[in-house]
């Protein structure tokens, strides 16, 4: 169609002309009868059950809430609630031990999960409960020795009761146990490296990193566990424990009314698990935080605003005007009051993954603040060689040192020692690392991700942490986005929140990782501002980077790396003008 064809066509009739407009929504006719023969099927079926009386309703009714079916229920309740609690707590030992670096630990979890999941429930309840016929005694005392401290008969002290919580226990722990080890492999490696980069100590990491993020997967598979465990409650009728399927079998067998008996067995289950789908459901909407952009409205809001009750988004807090200013690109407060930039030195350093040699002969010092960045093909170990700095990866060969503090080891003459996990985490703390990747935690707000390792790392108080992670919010341009989580924020923005969480810690190297490979283009100058004001800090900085450009603009030399070893190094203008060697040259022809 031509401009003159659009010009000759009727002017469109706009609200404003026409008054108010009504819209009328399309109709869905294959929609309408599918409602219509839904409530026919529905109708014949309330007709069948009410209207025939071998149902036996009033004696259902009679027996609902009878004394005997409320006891049994009661022990149905308790069984699978205290099932639930030790099978769970179990279940995550096992999954722990079982991702552990320990062998004997992760077989001997493994050997329980096998014998466990192998069992049947049934046959583990009996045995249990035949107990007795094996250890007439059990006691407590020293093992090996006769020394014995108090002692009881097995037969009294297993009871049926117990009996069932343990043997429901021991199976759901089994079973649990590979939900859960499912639910923490399905955690991003990347979220496991920025707590260990940040110092977080391992069952710290565990419980507030890896579990929470765990629980998304866990959730709905645990609670089928738990809809089974509760219903699986009736096989307890072996020890002949009267809970309620065991009380209802019970009665019918005396009164002959199958039938509404069991029904009054069905709407219990009924009852229960409608309750745990609910307790599911919240459950599952407090792991969604931060997973997912926006929570859809809740379940009962969305009834209640079909209903017109309520509207079916909460309003929105009114945002004060200085919080609506666009995140500013670049901080104009600067990052002075950093600690001082620390020295790295690295010494005949090497390493490999299996076969392949990926770092040789590397021997590298840093000075006090200055600004390096690492160049070189993608798998010449630039990546390789900057985790090593911090000891995510553990060298073969040679030292690292940052203000002349062994990295990983302790030395004592000729020998390395190699230190405890609590030593090496509070050592990386001096060394902070940005990754490609942000690995900014997602079920955390921007302030608790920046607060999370001051607080359990540097034992700073939470109101003290607030204030600091503000400070480098503003600092990076991001003081309005406090409360938002990682996954409301744009790529650049979350690279700055991943800076902020660095400095937290106060380190004296900085590691960048590639830091703007992840960003759209667009969003790369932000990221590389932040960075050249650091780079005016006096902090440390080691950069590897793709950014040609950027490495000239900033860094007092670079370093151009090949095959795992240093090719040269220097300042930008002679590696980027003139280059001594022919590899770097053709390099740079590549690339730029
Ligand atoms: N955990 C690992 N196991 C086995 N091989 C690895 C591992 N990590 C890295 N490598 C290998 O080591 C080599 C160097 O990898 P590295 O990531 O350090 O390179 P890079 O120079 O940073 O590359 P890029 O620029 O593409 O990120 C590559 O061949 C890579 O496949």
């Amino acid at each position: 169609m031509s401009v003159t064809d659009f010009d000759r066509l009727p002017i469109a009739a706009s609200p404003a002309a026409e008054g108010h407009l009504k819209v009328v929504p399309v109709r869905h006719r294959a929609r309408t009868i599918g409602t219509v023969a839904a409530v026919v099927v529905l109708a014949l079926i309330l007709q069948s059950v009410l209207g025939n009386p071998r149902w036996g309703w009033g004696i259902f009714a009679e027996w609902f809430f009878s004394e005997p079916v409320l006891a049994g229920l009661g022990r149905t309740l308790l069984l699978t609630a205290l099932g639930a609690l030790f099978g769970f707590t179990l279940g995550t030992l096992l999954a722990l031990a079982r991702v552990s670096s320990s062998p004997l630990l992760a077989g001997l979890a493994w050997g329980f999960i096998w014998l466990f999941r192998s069992l049947p429930l049934i046959v583990l309840l009996l045995i249990l409960n035949n107990l007795g016929y094996l250890y007439e005694t059990v006691a407590l005392g020293v093992p090996f020795t006769d020394i014995t401290f108090a002692s009881w008969s097995t037969t009294q002290l297993m009871t049926p009761f117990l009996a069932a919580v343990l043997g429901l226990t021991l199976n759901l722990g089994a079973f649990s146990a590979e939900v859960i080890r499912g639910g923490i492999l399905s955690v991003d490696q990347g979220q496991h490296e920025a707590a260990a980069a940040l110092g977080l100590p391992k069952g710290h990491q565990a419980r507030r990193i890896v579990l929470p993020q765990a629980m998304r997967s866990i959730v709905p598979t645990a609670f089928n566990e738990i809809i089974g465990l509760a219903k699986g409650t009736s096989v307890v009728y072996v020890l002949a424990l009267p809970e309620l399927f065991y009380t209802i079998q019970i009665i019918y067998r005396r009164n002959l009314e199958v039938i509404p008996l069991l029904m009054v067995a069905t709407v219990w289950y009924l009852i229960i698990l409608s309750v745990l789908s609910v307790i599911q459901y919240h459950i599952e909407r407090h792991y969604a935080r931060g997973a997912l952009r926006t929570l859809p409205p809740n379940a009962f809001r969305v009834v209640f605003a079909k209903l017109g009750l309520v509207a079916l988004h909460p309003a929105e807090k009114p945002v004060a005007p200085a919080e609506e200013a666009q995140s500013a690109p670049v901080t104009s407060r600067g990052f002075e009051g950093l600690p001082r930039g620390g020295a790295v030195e690295i010494r005949g350093v090497a390493k490999s993954f299996g076969t392949l040699k990926v770092l040789s002969d590397i021997d590298l010092s840093f000075a006090p603040g200055s600004v390096t960045a690492i160049i070189g093909p993608s798998g010449s170990g630039k990546s390789t060689l900057l985790r090593t700095i911090n000891h995510l990866e553990r060298v073969d060969e040679g030292t690292i040192a940052i203000d002349g503090e062994l990295i990983g080891y302790r030395r004592e003459g000729d020998t390395l020692y190699e230190l405890e996990e609590r030593e090496i985490l509070k050592r990386r703390t001096d060394v902070g690392m940005v990754f490609q990747n942000f690995n900014l935690f997602p079920h955390l707000t921007v302030l608790q991700n920046i607060t999370e390792a001051p607080i359990r790392v540097r034992g700073l108080g939470k109101a003290e942490a607030e204030a600091l992670a503000r400070d480098l919010l503003a600092r990076v341009g991001l003081a309005e986005k406090a409360d938002a989580y990682p996954r409301q924020l744009s790529g650049g923005q979350q690279q700055r929140v991943a800076i902020a969480r660095t400095l937290a810690l106060k380190p004296k190297v900085l590691l960048f990782d590639e830091p703007t490979s992840a960003l759209d283009p667009e969003l790369v100058g932000e990221v590389l501002n932040v960075i050249r004001e650091l780079a005016a800090s006096g902090i440390t900085l080691i950069i590897v980077t793709h950014e040609i450009g950027f490495a000239r603009d900033v860094a007092d030399r670079i370093i151009f790396m090949e095959q795992g070893r240093v090719v040269e190094s220097g300042p930008p203008v002679q590696i980027l003008n003139a280059p001594r060697h022919q590899r770097t040259a053709d390099f740079l022809a590549r690339v730029n």
